[in-house]
């Protein structure tokens, strides 16, 4: 599905990927682990278009490396924006809607219908303040929302980057059930983790990225098995 093929990125003359290959296939869930600056949200700007990237990164068959964001958005590649990306003086409601109005080809009026409904089941506190202003949400709701905005795209695949970053406990484990109905509906997901344990609680493989090379690779079995001694070993 997606297959990232020695992909090398940076910043003007840094080169922080030095020749990343990961596969996310079809339905799976794939957490990328890594310590503070090992380039794990450099590879998601880099699959994005954010970013320039030598290198390949095929999705559906389609090199898609070095295209412009929105040429990687229409291809089906969703990333679930910062919370200071999204709409404060709109509603819950309107945001969502937003994500909804950046549909991919092929999806029509009805379909973006269903899937708002949908999105609001799966997040019943965003469905209870769907009229509230986004800016006046605490912070782990608006996560939510810019989830739930994400979802309203329709996504081939979603790139998720900390999705439980400074998020209280609360509120991480409200991200761990997302992740599970997001895991049985067969959504196909790059997360990107600093939390170990929601990563092994919900990756079907992971990969560990250290100085911007893959280190190891392994299915999410090994992963919650592991967690304690893998953390050490790579500083996670
Ligand atoms: N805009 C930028 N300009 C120059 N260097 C950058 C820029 N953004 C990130 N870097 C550098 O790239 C390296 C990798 O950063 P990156 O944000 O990809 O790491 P990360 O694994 O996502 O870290 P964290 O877990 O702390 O978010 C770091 O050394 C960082 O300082």
């Amino acid at each position: 599905m997606l297959n990232i093929d020695n992909v090398f990125s940076g910043y003007g003359n840094s080169e922080i990927l030095h020749g990343v290959s990961l596969q996310v296939n079809d339905g799976e869930i794939v957490a990328l682990l890594g310590a503070n600056g090992s380039g794990k949200s450099t590879l998601i700007n880099a699959i994005t278009g954010f970013l320039p990237a030598r290198g390949r990164v095929v999705l559906d068959g389609t090199d898609i490396a070095g295209r412009a964001p929105h040429q990687t958005f229409a291809k089906g590649v969703v990333q679930v924006s910062q919370m200071r990306d999204l709409f404060g003086r709109l509603t819950v409601l309107e945001n969502l809607q937003l994500g909804g109005m950046r549909k991919r080809a092929g999806v029509n009026a009805d379909a973006v219908k269903q899937r708002l409904a949908w999105v609001l089941e799966l997040f019943p506190r965003l469905a209870e303040r769907r009229a509230q202003l986004v800016g006046t949400l605490s912070g782990g709701e608006q996560q939510m929302v810019a989830i739930g905005r994400a979802l309203m795209g329709f996504p081939r695949i979603l790139l998720m980057d900390e999705p439980s970053g400074g998020l209280a406990p609360q509120f991480v484990q409200e991200i761990g059930r997302i992740l599970q109905t997001l895991k049985q509906e067969r959504s196909t997901v790059l997360l990107v983790e600093q939390n170990i344990g929601l990563a092994a609680l919900t990756c079907n493989r992971f990969y560990i990225l250290r100085a911007g090379q893959i280190v190891h690779e392994d299915q999410g079995s090994v992963l919650k098995a592991g967690a304690a001694e893998l953390g050490r070993r790579y500083y996670l």
